[in-house]
C-alpha cells in the first residue's frame, strides 16, 4: 500500500482569550450551526451573535485557564494513534483538521497534498453523527474536493460515525466503573449521561440522526458496563432562544435532587476530549447546582483523551476502514437518508416542506426586523406607534 494518512476532524477551540471572538464568529458563520433561510444574512448575524456572546464566553474560558485544551488533546490523540497504528503494522501520517479554529481543515488538507498521501482515512472525533459537527466538516471537505483536482487523485474513505465500536464502549464503561467504585454504595449511584444538545428542529425537521445515535450509544455503554445502577440521559450546552433536545441537564439535576438523590456520576457522552463543556459547564456550573439541590457526591467521568483502550479502538477503526470498500463524502448524506443540509430545496405549492420552510423564512425576517428596530429605535412599529 502507498503512503497512508489519517485526517482527524474536530471542532477546534480558542487557544487564548483574544481568540474567543473570532472563533465564535467562525462557528456562527456556519450554516450547519445556525440554519438560516438566506445565506446573505449569515455573516451579519454571526457577527451580531458572536459580539454579544464573546464576553460571557471569555469569562468561561478564563475559568479553565484562558483557552481551550482541544488542540493540545487532539494532537496528543494523533501522536498516540500514530504509535498504536505502527505497533499494529500500519504506518500512517496523522493530520488534525479543525472546523472553526487552528489548525483549520484547509491547513490539514494542504499538508495532505504536500505529503502526497495516496490513501486517506477521514475520521471525525465525534462518535455520533450530527449535521452540526461531522456533517459540517464533511460538507466542507466535499467542497474542497470539488475544487481541487489533486485531491480527487487520493483514494479516500470516510467513517461517518462509530459509537458502536466495541473498544470505545469498553473504554467508556471502564472509566464509569472506576468512578462508581470510588463511592460507598456503588450500585445505587445514579449514572447521568450528559450529551451536547442540538436544536430540536435538527432532529424533527432536518432528520439529524444525532438523538437516535446518542440514545443507542447510551444503551450500549450501559450494556457493556453491566451494572445495576439507575441511569438517565439529558442534554447540555443550549444556545439561543429556540427549543433544544430535552430533558435539559440543569432541569434533570434539579429533579433528581428533589427526589432525594445524593450520589451522581456524570458521563459526558458526545465528545472524546476534555473541553469547555466538561471542564467549566459540568465541573463548575452543574457541580454548584447539584450541591444546591442536595446532591453531595457529584463526580464526573474524565473524557477519554488518550486512554489506551480508546486509542486502540481508533487504530482498529482506521485499519478496518483501509480494508473495507471505500465510503465517499457524497454517500454520507445518502446514508443518513432524511438529513437535509442547507440551503433547502426549491419552492413547491401546497402544505409541503417548502411551504413550512418559507413560513419559517418570513417569520425569521420579521424577527430580524424587530431586533433591528429595537436596537436602532426606527422602523414600522415605531411609525404606527406600537413601540
Ligand atoms: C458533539 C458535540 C457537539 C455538538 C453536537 C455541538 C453542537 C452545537 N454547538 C453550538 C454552539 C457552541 N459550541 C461551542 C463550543 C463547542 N461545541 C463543541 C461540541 C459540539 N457542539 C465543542 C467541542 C466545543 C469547543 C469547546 C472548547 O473547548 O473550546 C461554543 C463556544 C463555547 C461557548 O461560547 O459556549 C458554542 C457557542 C451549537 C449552536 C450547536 C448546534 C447547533
Ligand atoms: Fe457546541
Amino acid at each position: 500500500m502507498g503512503r497512508v494518512g489519517v485526517l482527524l476532524l474536530n471542532l477546534g477551540g480558542p487557544d487564548k482569550l483574544e481568540d474567543v471572538g473570532p472563533f465564535l464568529y467562525n462557528l456562527f458563520s456556519d450554516p450547519e450551526i445556525i440554519r438560516l433561510p438566506f445565506s446573505w444574512l449569515q455573516k451579519p448575524l454571526a457577527w451580531f451573535i458572536a459580539s454579544r456572546r464573546t464576553q460571557k464566553s471569555q469569562e468561561n474560558y478564563k475559568q479553565i485557564g484562558g483557552g481551550s485544551p482541544l488542540r493540545r488533546v487532539t494532537e496528543a490523540q494523533g501522536d498516540a494513534l500514530k504509535e498504536q497504528l505502527s505497533s499494529q503494522g500500519q504506518e500512517a501520517n496523522i493530520y488534525v483538521g479543525m472546523r472553526y479554529w487552528h489548525p483549520y481543515t484547509e491547513e490539514a488538507i494542504a499538508k495532505i497534498t504536500q505529503d502526497k498521501v495516496e490513501h486517506l482515512v477521514i475520521l471525525p472525533l465525534y462518535p455520533q453523527f450530527s449535521i452540526s459537527t461531522s456533517g459540517s466538516s464533511f460538507r466542507l471537505l466535499e467542497r474542497l474536493w470539488q475544487e481541487d483536482p489533486q485531491l480527487q487523485q487520493i483514494d479516500y474513505t470516510v467513517i461517518p460515525s462509530w459509537y458502536k465500536q466495541p473498544g470505545y464502549l469498553r473504554a467508556m464503561a471502564d472509566l464509569i466503573a472506576q468512578e462508581l467504585d470510588q463511592l460507598p454504595n456503588r450500585d445505587e449511584v445514579h449514572i447521568f449521561f450528559s450529551a451536547h444538545g442540538v436544536p430540536k428542529s435538527y432532529v424533527e425537521e432536518a432528520g439529524d440522526p444525532y438523538q437516535q445515535e446518542i440514545e443507542e450509544c447510551t444503551r450500549l455503554i450501559m450494556q457493556t458496563l453491566n451494572r445495576p445502577n439507575p441511569h438517565i440521559l439529558a442534554y447540555q450546552s443550549r444556545v439561543g432562544p429556540v427549543e433544544w433536545l430535552q430533558p435539559y441537564t440543569e432541569d434533570a439535576i434539579q429533579e433528581l435532587g428533589a427526589k432525594g438523590v445524593k450520589d451522581l456520576v456524570v458521563v459526558p457522552i458526545s465528545f472524546v476530549s476534555e473541553h469547555i463543556e466538561t471542564l467549566q459547564e459540568i465541573d463548575i456550573e452543574y457541580r454548584e447546582l447539584a450541591e444546591e439541590v442536595g446532591i453531595h457526591n457529584f463526580r464526573r467521568v474524565p473524557a477519554l483523551n488518550t486512554h489506551p483502550v480508546f486509542v486502540k479502538a481508533l487504530a482498529d477503526l482506521v485499519i478496518e476502514a483501509l480494508k473495507a470498500p471505500s465510503f465517499k463524502l457524497s454517500q454520507v448524506a445518502q446514508m443518513k437518508k432524511k438529513v437535509r443540509i442547507y440551503p433547502p430545496e426549491r419552492w413547491e405549492w401546497g402544505m409541503t416542506t417548502s411551504a413550512e420552510v418559507w413560513n419559517g423564512r418570513i417569520a425569521m425576517l420579521g424577527f430580524i426586523a424587530l431586533i433591528i428596530e429595537l436596537i436602532t429605535g426606527h422602523g414600522l412599529l415605531h411609525m404606527i406607534g406600537l413601540l
